[in-house]
């Protein structure tokens, strides 16, 4: 695992921006992108950038259930408007959070991961060290599956919508073991409120109780993080194996 910490969130979307054009350099074709508000400014950064995904595919992590790809708190929406519109894909999927069947949408979904192994996935980390919508204790085999999310999570994610009972109760998502088969993987973490969550994925037990902790078991993990979220990290442990990019 190889950690990075830069001195602010600007600097990792710029360092996040490299590590796409590397990949892309060597090959990758195949995005496994996320949502929320830690990519915003890898994905601001990326339309403006040079690089064209005309010939890629992208395959998100998760979506909500009951949400359209018109609601603006849809996790389409918001690849949509902050990625897809600029900077178009040849293939873009995300669950689909209408289906008629959930458990024919999760068999779909596993599918459409398998044919188009990820080269690149990119990952936020939720407050309790969910990865996608994987919340603790959530099995590291895990495939596609439907979740009831977690209070925390409900309440986290309500920053986005109106209000809390606005936020939808479950949600689709790539399971952990679906999310284990990317060739390479980036997790980003800014802020005070990710140090936590970040101080027991990166140095703590792997466990099903701290999604995140398994990928220390993953061989190509680079994590990028913000001063903040690494402030919990033991300075022993950094001086082993944190980079500072400044
Ligand atoms: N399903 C998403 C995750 O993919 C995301 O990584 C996490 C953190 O979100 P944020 O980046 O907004 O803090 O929350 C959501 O629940």
């Amino acid at each position: 695992m190889k950690v990075l910490v830069v001195k602010n969130q600007k600097d990792a979307d710029r360092q996040g921006v490299k590590i796409f054009r590397q990949a892309y350099k060597h090959g990758a074709r195949t995005f496994g992108l996320a949502t929320g508000g830690t990519p915003e400014g890898l994905y601001r950064e990326l339309c403006q950038s040079d690089l064209d995904f005309r010939d890629c595919i992208a395959i998100n992590l998760d979506e909500y259930v009951g949400l359209d790809g018109n609601h603006p708190q849809s996790y389409r929406y918001y690849m949509q408007s902050n990625l897809f519109n600029q900077k178009p894909f040849a293939e873009t999927y995300l669950p689909d959070g209408m289906a008629p069947s959930a458990k024919v949408e999760c068999t779909h979904y596993n599918w459409i991961i398998a044919t188009n192994p990820i080269d690149l996935q990119i990952l936020g980390i939720g407050q309790n060290g969910h990865i996608g919508f994987n919340e603790p204790g959530t099995p590291f085999t895990s495939t596609t599956h439907v979740v009831n999310l977690t209070p925390s999570t409900i309440k986290a994610n309500s920053r986005y919508f109106k209000d809390e009972s606005q936020v939808p109760t479950q949600a689709l998502t790539q399971g952990i073991g679906n999310i284990l088969q990317a060739k390479q993987i980036l997790l980003m973490a800014f802020g005070p409120e990710k140090a936590q969550a970040v101080k027991e994925a990166l140095t703590g037990k792997v466990t099903e109780d701290l999604p995140a902790s398994v990928l220390q078991k993953h061989p190509h993990v680079t994590v990028l993080l913000d001063e903040a979220a690494a402030a919990l990290l033991p300075s022993e442990w950094v001086a082993e194996h944190v980079q500072h990019i400044y």
